[in-house]
């Protein structure tokens, strides 16, 4: 092992020092994550500690100990971690600060605004800005058009999801300056990983400057004229700060154009899985009374998007154990010892953390079979969602983690689900679609592990024409 592994007191894992690859004080992993991890968890087992600037940081590998540490939210917290570094990377000011008294409620409360009754809302009108993009953008053609996939997921999730979160200007439907401020957010997402890392901006040639932009985007006179029943009103009332609106933006997009970049590419690549998934909506319509042309514009509800879709819930959730590398990671609170089963404990002190990093099990063979192959029906049982995965002969209460968990799990993940099926549904329902030759090897770029749902490498090219139904 090219580390120096100190074994320490009986109740304290192995201690790894020397391993650079952690930008400044931060948590970068960059592009050894799951390597590094994979390797150490091969040599000293599913618990050690890696040391780096001066900072302990328990990694716990073995997915039957994580219901141990999601159950201690008193002792080990999340809030602190992101309490600290959210606001410096997005620039609002600290949640604590005392000329925004009840800040971190408002925040809070706005994290609820995206379930619930209000999620009926969101998905209504997603829906329809979906649509509305698709119409005008894309519905216009009926030979075959050519398309690089990442962009085409990008442009129409992020202006289909601006429009919902944030309403639109009182003149148009769609926002003229949609384009500039997305190339803005491309440039600001590039530098993400390294500001998560604080690295300060000032170092990041150009993007506290991009940053500024974006913010003043989400100035009250600039955007969110027109709003009447919908949730940017009660979210704006709720959370004021434009900076914390565009911190808003950035969590309901930036996982959420990968995600829905990987689903499609994975149904492009595996024509199988598309014809059930195709079909498989074509029943929900069918079923609700609705006779699909492709002149006429389709409405997914709540409802529908509730009645059990497995072949295209699998996908997607395929999709996410793939290409997904989150780290969950918690702050203790106080010295204490962390119980870990029966048998086994773990000296913690105050401020040290504690990390599970999910992709590791995701890929585990044990668990998974192939756990390289994408199967779109791994996730389905008799018809049913399949939800019983093993490790050393225990059912796992944790298998699939791509939204975090306990009391950090992400507040997006049902409109996130919603709204990936959604752009599917209209995608399979409308077009034919093919990948164009020589595109089916899309690969990870590992370069934000630890951070949420990987990019491609490299962008795919794809043809796709209106179905003739
Ligand atoms: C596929 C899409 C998505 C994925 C994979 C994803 C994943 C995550 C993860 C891993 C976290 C951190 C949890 C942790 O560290 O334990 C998180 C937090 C968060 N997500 Fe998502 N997310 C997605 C979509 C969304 C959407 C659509 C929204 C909003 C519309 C959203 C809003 C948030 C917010 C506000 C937080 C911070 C929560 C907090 O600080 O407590 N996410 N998400």
């Amino acid at each position: 092992c090219d580390c120096a592994v100190c074994c320490r007191r009986k109740d304290e894992p192995p201690l790894i020092k020397g391993w650079i690859p952690f930008l400044g004080k931060g948590l970068e992993f960059g592009k050894d994550a799951y390597k590094f991890l994979d390797k150490h968890k091969r040599k000293h087992g599913d618990i050690f500690t890696v040391q780096m600037a001066g900072k302990y940081m328990t990694f716990v590998l073995d997915p039957l100990l994580y219901p141990y540490i999601i159950k201690h939210g008193r002792q080990l917290d999340f809030h602190e971690f992101s309490n600290k570094v959210a606001p410096i990377t997005f620039g609002y000011p600290p949640v604590h600060s005392k000329l925004h008294p009840g800040l971190k409620e408002q925040i809070q409360r706005s994290f609820k605004l995206l379930q619930g009754e209000s999620l009926t809302l969101l998905t209504e009108s997603m829906m329809g800005n979906l649509m509305l993009v698709f119409r005008q953008d894309h519905l216009g053609h009926s030979d075959w058009m050519s398309g690089s996939m990442y962009q085409f997921c990008l442009s129409v999730m992020f202006e289909a999801t601006l429009l919902t979160m944030f309403g639109c200007v009182s003149s148009a439907r769609r926002h003229g300056g949609v384009r500039a401020l997305r190339d803005d957010f491309v440039k600001f997402d590039d530098k993400f990983p390294l500001l998560i890392a604080q690295v300060p901006i000032c170092l990041l040639r150009g993007t506290r400057a991009i940053r500024k932009k974006l913010i003043n985007y989400f100035l009250p006179d600039r955007i969110l004229k027109e709003v009447s029943e919908s949730f940017t009103q009660i979210n704006n009332t709720l959370s004021p700060l434009s900076a914390h609106h565009f911190a808003m933006l950035w969590a309901s997009v930036g996982n959420t154009v990968p995600a829905t970049f990987w689903a499609m590419y994975y149904l492009l690549s595996h024509p199988e899985a598309l014809q059930a998934v195709r079909q498989e909506i074509q029943e929900v319509l069918s079923l609700s009374g609705v006779e699909f042309s492709n002149d006429t514009d389709v409405k997914l509800h709540r409802e529908q998007l509730d009645k059990p879709t497995t072949s295209s819930e699998s996908t997607i959730n395929e999709s996410f154990r793939l290409s997904s590398a989150s780290m969950n990671i918690r702050v203790a609170q106080e010295d204490f010892s962390l119980q870990l089963g029966e048998s086994r404990s773990v000296a913690v002190r105050k401020g040290d953390i504690i990390a599970m990093y999910p992709q590791i099990m995701h890929l585990d063979p044990e668990i998974y079979e192939e756990p390289k192959k994408f199967r779109f029906d791994r996730y389905v049982h008799n018809g049913a969602e399949k939800t019983d995965f093993y490790k050393d002969d225990q059912k796992l209460k944790y298998y699939l983690m791509p939204f975090g968990s306990g009391s950090s799990m992400c507040p997006g993940r049902y409109f996130a689900m919603n709204e990936i099926k959604q752009f599917l549904s209209l995608l399979l329902l409308y077009f034919d679609l093919q990948l164009e030759d020589g595109q089916s090897r899309a690969e990870l770029d590992p370069s934000r592990a630890g951070l949420g749902i990987l990019l491609p490498s490299a962008d795919v090219r794809f043809r796709y024409r209106l179905r003739v139904v």
